[in-house]
């Protein structure tokens, strides 16, 4: 009613705000743990029409539906990121708070770590971390949980690069306290010893702690004019700063080399997770794959690592890739917060309030993917003939995803190598998965391993 009376004369979206402060959030949460929100989201649009207002996680949201929706929320300039209480306080002054100049350069240092260009530098050190990460935690085993063990790879291959953390105690020790501070930045932010956020808090103080040690290290070793490589981020930042490209100091450059870490690595092991999952039961195209990455094998002398030529020819498997994508985006959707009353489709948007569009809508629309639950990868033969803004998976417009390059890489590397030495069975054919917020199958993907046979390479 508060509502209704504070807008009469906006002409608001059809829907309703709900409860107080929970509104939809929790009957969509459970959509999310049950993976029927598709179903959820199609009820909504069903009864309303594309456009239509709800509450989520305390805010008024408008969720917007289809293509144009989300080129709309993607790059409208009076829409940015949302911001809540736990995201602030737990990663600080980073890309993902920023605003206006200091957002654009920032956001540009980022991206020109994370360009094409400098992903085919730090090739070797991924190639190394994968072969390595397969050696320990798969050679040799009859079983195994591919989810916790892509997270684990992916973790490690930004630690390697970013930070220049190879294996030994001081990985271990950050490994668990981001899995720490993941689980605490959708929590409530309430600062009481034992809840999620404490915890969050208390893990982001001793990882920022580490990292501000190593980027002194740098500084100083760039100061003294030691370090002439730019591969690991707080060289690469702390140089810029020397250019006067931006003027983060020790402790934000600190901060943003947490954000890449935390978008980078759960998001690229979903991807990993739910390839393995889908080759588990499509012959043909494991097939496929394991021809095209032997075919890449056979043009290189024994232990030698890929390069960026070879990851270029891995065109099929990046296909297969674009439709598990497609089918299990690992992020759900994207939130923003209007800056200031704004329209669309005829329908105010009031300053303060959220808009929000999730990726399965377009990704499973029959009008832009015919038989849209069918997982084939041919979709994608001719990606130019997709209707712009209806496949999503890295978001779009001038927030997209800086690291999808870097995905591309670690995923295809990792692909590689598993194909051409295992074959895997689900060790359970019926296993399903949540969104928590991420996909994660239920029982963490265990699965049969078997050693091809001969093995046509080895790594010592
Ligand atoms: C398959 C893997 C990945 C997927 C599906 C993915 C998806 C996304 C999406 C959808 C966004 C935009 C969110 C929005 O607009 O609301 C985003 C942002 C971002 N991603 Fe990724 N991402 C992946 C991997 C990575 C990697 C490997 C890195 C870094 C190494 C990374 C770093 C970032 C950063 C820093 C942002 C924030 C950009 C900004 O604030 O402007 N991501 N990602």
């Amino acid at each position: 009613f508060v509502i209704r009376r504070k807008y009469s004369s906006y002409n608001l979206p059809p829907g309703s705000l709900g409860f107080p402060l929970i509104g939809q959030s929790i009957s969509l949460l459970r959509a999310l743990h049950s993976n029927t929100d598709y179903q959820w989201y199609q009820d909504r649009i069903k009864k309303y029409g594309p456009v239509f207002k709800m509450s989520l996680f305390g805010s008024p949201t408008v969720l917007m539906a289809g293509p144009a929706a989300n080129h709309f929320v993607f790059s409208n300039q009076d829409l940015i990121f949302t911001q809540t209480k736990a995201i602030n306080t737990i990663l600080g002054r980073s890309i993902l708070t920023l605003s206006g100049e200091e957002l654009k350069r920032v956001r540009s240092a980022l991206q020109g770590y994370l360009r094409l260009e400098m992903v085919t530098k730090y090739m070797r050190k991924m190639d190394e971390e994968v072969r390595m990460h397969i050696d320990l935690n798969w050679v040799g085993h009859k079983t195994v949980k591919a989810a916790p063990l892509a997270k684990r790879l992916t973790f490690d291959i930004i630690c390697s690069v970013i930070f220049g953390q190879g294996i030994g105690p001081i990985r271990e020790a950050l490994a668990t306290d981001f899995e720490t501070l993941v689980q605490a930045l959708l929590s409530l932010p309430v600062n009481i010893p034992f809840t999620k956020f404490n915890k969050g808090l208390r893990a982001s103080r001793r990882i920022r702690k580490v990292l501000r040690e190593i980027a002194r290290e740098r500084e100083a070793a760039l100061q003294q004019g030691h370090s002439s490589s730019a591969d690991d981020f707080f060289t690469y930042m702390l140089v810029l700063r020397s250019e006067g490209t931006h003027s983060l100091t020790v402790e934000d450059i600190v901060d943003n080399a947490i954000v890449i870490l935390t978008a980078g690595y759960g998001t690229t092991a979903v991807l990993i997770t739910f390839l393995l999952r889908y080759l588990a039961n499509d012959p043909d195209i494991l097939g496929k794959i394991t021809e095209e990455q032997e075919e890449i094998a056979r043009r290189k002398g024994p232990n030698e690592p890929l390069t960026w030529n070879d990851v270029s020819r891995m065109k099929y498997t990046w296909k297969v890739a674009l439709e598990t994508l497609r089918t299990v985006p690992p992020i759900f959707g994207s939130f923003r917060t209007a800056v200031k009353d704004i329209e669309y489709h005829g329908y105010h948007i009031p300053k303060g309030w959220q808009v929000f569009t999730a990726q399965s809508i377009t990704h499973l629309d029959g009008n832009f993917f015919s038989d849209p639950v069918k997982f084939d990868p041919t979709r994608f033969d001719n990606q130019t003939s997709l209707p712009p803004y209806c496949f999503v998976p890295f978001g779009g417009g001038p927030r997209m995803c800086p690291g999808n390059e870097f995905a591309r890489t670690e995923t295809l590397v990792t692909m590689h190598y598993l194909v051409r030495q295992f074959r895997w069975k689900l060790c359970c054919e019926e296993e399903g998965y949540r969104k928590d917020p991420v996909p994660i199958p239920v029982l963490g993907l265990p699965i049969e391993l078997e050693t091809r046979s001969p093995p046509e390479y080895a790594h010592a």
